[in-house]
């Protein structure tokens, strides 16, 4: 465990975005208890927002290696975060925060980056340049196949989700992931769990938003439902999401009927 409580600090107006949300307005202090925090709530009640200023306030880096303050549609993530005190038992640099549209993007640019120098390397090498030319496309070439091995042009972006995490994950970090489970398949989860095990026996903590149940299972985690702008500490069995999903497969008919 990395992060041990964050604190929101006394504002002098909540009647704006992001401090007029309910779940912040009423966060005061927050304290993890588990490596794993699982952050659940309907559609708007500020998972997000919580996420994005925790983030901010402990100066993650973006799946694409870069800070927070890179990126604009972050900048109410950085006033929140400003406002948020966090104490650590030992502050960690290493993790990151993982938004599923900021990730499509990020697979995006990797993949045009590696087509890129792959073009240029063909070009240099059938014409009068100086070959010594390629070398820096070349490595780069090299760096992606070390991190992501051969396939990062032809996966599909769940795939490369779980290969890009496989290679981001390093030991102690703090990873902060919102809605993990969104390019992902239900067998692809199971990965993701998998992964997510692993990480903890290299002491890295998590903090998740998901609508996923399965995600919900992790084992050992602790799971807060945002409800009334309150963090209620919940069992897995207890959250509607997984009832709902439960009774749902259970008999599909029961529901439809009725829609
Ligand atoms: N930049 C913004 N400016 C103003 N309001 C915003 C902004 N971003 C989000 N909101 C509002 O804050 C509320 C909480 O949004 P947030 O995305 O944090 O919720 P969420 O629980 O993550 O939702 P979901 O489960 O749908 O992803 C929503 O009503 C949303 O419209």
């Amino acid at each position: 465990m990395h992060l041990k409580t964050i604190s929101l600090q006394q504002q002098d107006t909540f009647n704006e975005y992001p401090f007029d949300l309910p779940v912040i307005k009423q966060l005061e202090t927050f304290q993890f208890q588990k490596p794993i925090t699982i952050f659940v709530g309907d559609n708007g009640t500020g998972k997000s927002t919580l996420l994005e200023g925790i983030a901010a306030a402990a100066e993650s880096i973006l799946i694409g290696g870069d800070n927070l303050d890179s990126d604009d549609s972050l900048e109410q993530a950085r006033v929140l975060g400003e406002a948020l005190k966090l104490s650590w038992s030992i502050k960690t640099k290493k993790g990151f925060f993982f938004r599923a549209n900021e990730f499509i993007r990020y697979i995006n640019r990797l993949k045009e980056m590696q087509r890129e120098a792959k073009l240029t390397v063909e070009e240099i090498k059938h014409s009068e340049r100086n070959q010594l030319e390629a070398m820096p496309h070349m490595r780069t070439l090299h760096e992606l196949q070390q991190l992501y091995g051969d396939g990062l042009e032809t996966l599909s972006h769940g795939e490369s989700f779980l290969t890009l995490f496989q290679a981001r994950f390093k030991k102690d970090g703090l990873y902060i992931l919102d809605e993990p489970e969104a390019p992902l398949s239900p067998l692809k989860q199971l990965s993701l769990i998998s992964l997510i095990k692993e990480m903890l026996n290299e002491n890295g903590q998590f903090i998740i938003a998901t609508h996923s149940p399965i995600l919900m299972a992790l084992p050992d985690a602790d799971i807060y439902l945002i409800e009334d702008g309150k963090l209620q500490p919940k069992a897995y069995d207890e959250l509607e999401h997984v009832q709902l999903t439960r009774d749902f497969l259970n008999d599909p008919m029961r529901f439809l009927r009725h829609l």
